[in-house]
């Protein structure tokens, strides 16, 4: 369901402005001209957020951001400028941002805190500390970003905690906790986890300088001094998560095939040489499978490079519908592989002649052209470790494929 934004402000084109900021990143927009207006609005709707324009006709005193909070909307505060008194006013509610209306940066900068807000609903942040109240406080700061938040009373429990919830983002730390304190607790979680999965912030009460320091070199990200200001926690703390985002997405950048998104050779490579190793130690034998279109240089010469890219693309979506629980990958060209691990081979083995069989039948609807075409599979299901070797063993059954008239699984 699309997410819904009130927009409260009297200036029609600023509005429109806010508006189609809003639509761009997926909200759908209500626009309240006034007070009384909003106050319509938000009995009869139900708002994921709202930005709220400080000063309005029927609200010179602010008191449109009291309404919002009170309706328990997470609400950003625009001003046309802000004095001292107004920031104090502003200060005092619970609102996720006020941001002054001065330029074109502030728009840049409302765009980013609405994009941000979904995004935070799958972030989790861990906090550590063993004093309830300041615990409670991070945590309520937290929330009120749409964070999703765990807490932990010292390093021990926060480490207990982590390894149950593997895909926690980001561990905001005390330094001064019984059993386990946030220094030594920093450095367990960098033994286990990488800058590139987890961030974290320490945080303490403490005057000496030197802390600071000790909570980077353990592997802290970035460090805050408490008490702190709450702009600056978000602005910490949301620096550390688009960091650990961009390293995703370049990541998963790295790992996917261009044309057909599914996995590369280099990420199918890693993850299966991973694999092997448990299953020697385990002592499985894995699957693998390999796959080759038939003829593919003459489709590209009948119908074109375009239509033979459309063809690798549709066959891919089949790929990662129909091997969904297994790794399948574009290994290059129009090659593909799946690999099984630790799978009864009979059960592969009826799976790729569904597989073939379906593609046979259904090529035809991944192209324009309707192309029909086939599969050669070679199936390896050999107590070997090397993937290279692996891939080879499977190779050569593909090649006996081609050999023996194509659009055949060999094993
Ligand atoms: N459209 C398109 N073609 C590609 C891509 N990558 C490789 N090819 C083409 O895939 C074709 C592979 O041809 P061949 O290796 O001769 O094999 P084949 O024609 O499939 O014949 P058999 O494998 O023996 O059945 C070549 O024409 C490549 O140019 C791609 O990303 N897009």
């Amino acid at each position: 369901m699309t997410r819904k934004i009130l927009i409260i402000e009297d200036t029609p084109t600023i509005a429109r402005v806010q508006k189609h900021i809003a639509i761009k990143v997926g909200y759908d927009a209500d626009i309240a001209e006034s007070l009384a207006q909003a106050k319509e609005l938000i009995s009869k709707n139900n708002y994921f957020c709202a930005v709220v324009d400080f000063i309005l006709p029927d609200a010179p005193q602010g008191e449109a951001v009291p309404c919002t909070i009170e309706a328990e909307i997470p609400t950003i505060v625009m001003t046309g400028n802000i004095d001292l008194k107004t920031r104090d006013t502003v200060e005092k509610y619970p609102i996720i941002d006020y941001i002054t209306k001065e330029n074109k940066q502030a728009y840049q900068y409302l765009e980013k805190q609405l994009q941000r807000l979904p995004r935070n609903e799958n972030v989790k942040v861990l906090v550590a500390d063993d004093s309830l109240s300041t615990r409670r406080h991070i945590c309520s700061l937290l929330k009120r970003h749409k964070y999703q938040v765990l807490e932990a009373n010292d390093g021990v429990e926060a480490l207990a905690i982590l390894a149950h919830t593997p895909d926690i983002a980001v561990i905001i730390t005390d330094n001064e906790m019984p059993n386990m304190n946030g220094d030594e607790l920093c450095s367990e979680i960098r033994r286990l986890y990488s800058n590139d999965e987890k961030a974290i912030i320490g945080i303490s009460g403490s005057d000496s300088s030197h802390l600071s320091a000790r909570f980077l070199k353990n592997g802290a990200n970035d460090y805050l001094r408490k008490p702190f200001n709450s702009e600056e926690f978000y602005c910490r703390l949301s620096q550390n998560v688009d960091m650990l985002e961009q390293i995703a997405t370049i990541r998963l950048q790295a790992n996917t095939d261009y044309l057909t998104k599914l996995p590369n050779r280099r990420y199918f490579f890693e993850e299966t040489a991973k694999s092997l190793k448990q299953m020697h130690k385990a002592k499985l034998t894995p699957s693998l499978a390999m796959f080759d279109i038939d003829h593919f240089k003459s489709i590209n010469d009948t119908y074109g490079h375009d239509a033979g890219d459309e063809v690798l693309k549709g066959l891919a979506r089949c790929f990662a519908k129909y091997f969904k629980k297994y790794l399948a990958a574009r290994l290059g060209g129009e090659e593909f592989a799946v690999y099984f691990s630790d799978t009864n081979s009979n059960d592969v083995l009826k799976h790729l002649e569904g597989f073939r069989h379906f593609i046979e039948l259904n090529s035809p609807e991944f192209s324009q052209q309707k192309i029909q075409f086939t599969l050669s599979i070679g199936y390896a299901h050999q107590p070997v470790y090397q993937i290279d070797e692996l891939l080879k063993q499977a190779d050569i059954k593909l090649y006996e494929a081609k050999e023996t008239g194509r659009n055949k699984v060999c094993t």
